[in-house]
């Protein structure tokens, strides 16, 4: 089975938050089911700059007006089409902002150029590559569905996965004629969204099937408070949608072997964990008392509840808690955590910034790690916590409800708990689950018990992966 899988970010070449651990991971796990996928992403110089001797495939001298070239590579196992346009994305800045944190201008250009080539792959561009499907990832590349429809990779079957909602790629109306599609496709049914060009709600109505990464996010996007809009798009086409929840890649995230870390440990002996406890202390400047230290790595924004955070912190501190912060995001909400911990010195520590290496010492040092989100299509942090002993306390939402077990008191007797889970999703309701988890942190017998519970959790891709392969399947087949 071939699957082309179009994304605007992949692990480890490019990555803004989860969307790219999943591109990058899902690929390499479909790879032990004998699915190859190729994976055509954007030639933004992070990506170009990591490409040994790419092979240039194909000259394209019009993508949606601009010239460009398709490139073939194989990085880290993952086989990839770049499409190298540097009109498009040879820029300063990330891979939608520019340098000062703005949109760029013609990110609506930028994708929809990026999904037409998807379907032009999709419709036999390659000679030596003709996918049987293609996996198209949020709104950035929902456009991909929308021009097979109207063009001639109509018969090919397509997937839609939503990792994040609150995104959906919206623009003015004055773009629709540089789209390139039929003017058919501004209509209810197609792209059109309240008068404007909606690309989420377009992929949405053009995919053969809709995923979202975990089972109770697949439910929640039906209702007006989670759906943002598109609960009504999305309940007229119920019958294909998916909720799979997402795995993590396991060697990477393996506290056995990961170069990270100050000493490896695994759930047979969790004593090394003490190591990393104290780099983290050093890199945070936190007292060095036996108070549990909760953990926060995170985008600063409101989807991840990070505005509760000001409001608790006293409150953690006055109970003996201490708190390490790694994220960035809203200035004003950084700004708070700083004043923060300005105030608890010893107690509060925090790094503006992305830093992969960090996050990877606070899973292995920190007690616990805060997942306070309003909303979580699935959530990753929290699966790598608990592969590294790192107690979850996470909103009872989406993903983190599907994947976290409370350690409410039948849980506890069944030694099935894993993490603690709390709603609802305000500041006393974060500030009381902080409280039980002090509690339970007492307990240092329990406290082991539900670590090791976690470490036992099955958050591989290899169920999940299987399920992609079924779905992916019963759509070739229906269609062939
Ligand atoms: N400052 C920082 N430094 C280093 N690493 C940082 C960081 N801030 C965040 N990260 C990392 O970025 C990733 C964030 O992934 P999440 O799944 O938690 O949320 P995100 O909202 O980006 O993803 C969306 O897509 C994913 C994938 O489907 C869904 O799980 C999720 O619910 C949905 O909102 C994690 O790998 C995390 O470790």
């Amino acid at each position: 089975m071939n699957i082309l899988s179009v994304t605007s970010e992949i692990y480890p070449l490019v990555k803004t938050g989860g969307l790219a651990d999943v591109a990058g991971a899902l690929p390499l796990a479909l790879k032990s089911l004998g699915i190859r996928t190729r994976t055509l992403v954007p030639g933004y110089p992070a990506v170009m700059k990591r490409l040994a001797k790419p092979v240039e495939r194909l000259h394209l001298p019009d993508v949606l007006g601009v010239g460009a070239r398709l490139l073939e590579v194989t990085c880290e196992g993952l086989e990839l089409l770049v499409l190298d346009c540097p009109a498009l994305y040879d820029r300063v800045g990330g891979p939608y902002l520019d340098a000062t944190g703005n949109d760029f201008p013609d990110n609506w250009k930028r994708f929809a150029a990026l999904s037409w080539v998807g379907a032009e792959i999709a419709g036999g561009l390659l000679d030596d590559f003709q996918p049987d499907l293609v996996h198209a990832h949020d709104w950035q590349g929902a456009l991909t569905p929308v021009y097979m429809r109207y063009g001639r990779a109509h018969a090919v079957p397509s997937v839609l996965t939503i990792h994040n909602i609150a995104f959906q790629g919206q623009f003015g109306f004055n773009i629709f004629a540089e789209l390139r599609l039929p003017p058919h496709a501004f209509a209810m049914d197609g792209i059109e969204y309240y008068g404007d060009i909606g690309y989420l709600k377009g992929g949405l109505q053009s995919a053969t099937a809709i995923t979202t990464v975990s089972p109770s996010y697949a439910g929640e996007i039906l209702q007006p408070s989670f759906g943002m809009g598109l609960e009504g798009v999305i309940a007229a086409r119920e019958n294909v949608l998916h909720g799979i929840v997402n795995g993590i890649d396991v060697e990477t995230w393996d506290p056995a072997r990961d170069p990270e870390i100050a000493a490896p440990y695994s759930a047979a002996n969790l004593k090394p964990r003490a190591a990393s406890r104290e780099a983290l202390c050093e890199h945070f400047n936190l007292d060095r008392d036996s108070g549990p230290i909760f953990s926060i790595v995170s985008r600063l924004t409101w989807q991840k509840g990070m505005d509760l955070l000001p409001e608790v912190v006293d409150d953690l501190v006055a109970h003996g808690g201490k708190l390490a912060i790694l994220g960035s995001g809203d200035a004003a909400l950084e700004g708070a955590l700083l004043n923060a911990a300005a105030r608890h010195r010893g107690r509060i520590g925090i790094t503006i910034g992305y830093n992969e290496q960090l996050s990877h010492l606070l899973q292995a040092g920190a007690d616990a790690i805060l997942v306070p989100s309003r909303f979580e299509p699935c959530g990753l942090t929290q699966l790598y916590a608990l592969r590294y002993g790192c107690i979850p306390v996470v909103a009872r939402t989406g993903g983190l409800a599907d994947t976290v077990i409370d350690a409410n008191h039948a849980a506890l007797q069944a030694k099935c708990a894993t993490g603690v889970q709390f709603s609802p999703i305000n500041a006393d309701g974060l500030r009381q689950a902080i409280h039980r988890t002090i509690r339970l942190y007492a307990d240092r017998k329990l406290w082991t018990q539900i670590q090791k519970q976690g470490m036992k959790a099955d958050v591989s891709w290899i169920r999940s992966a299987g399920r992609y392969a079924e779905l992916y399947s019963s759509l070739i087949s229906r269609t062939a």
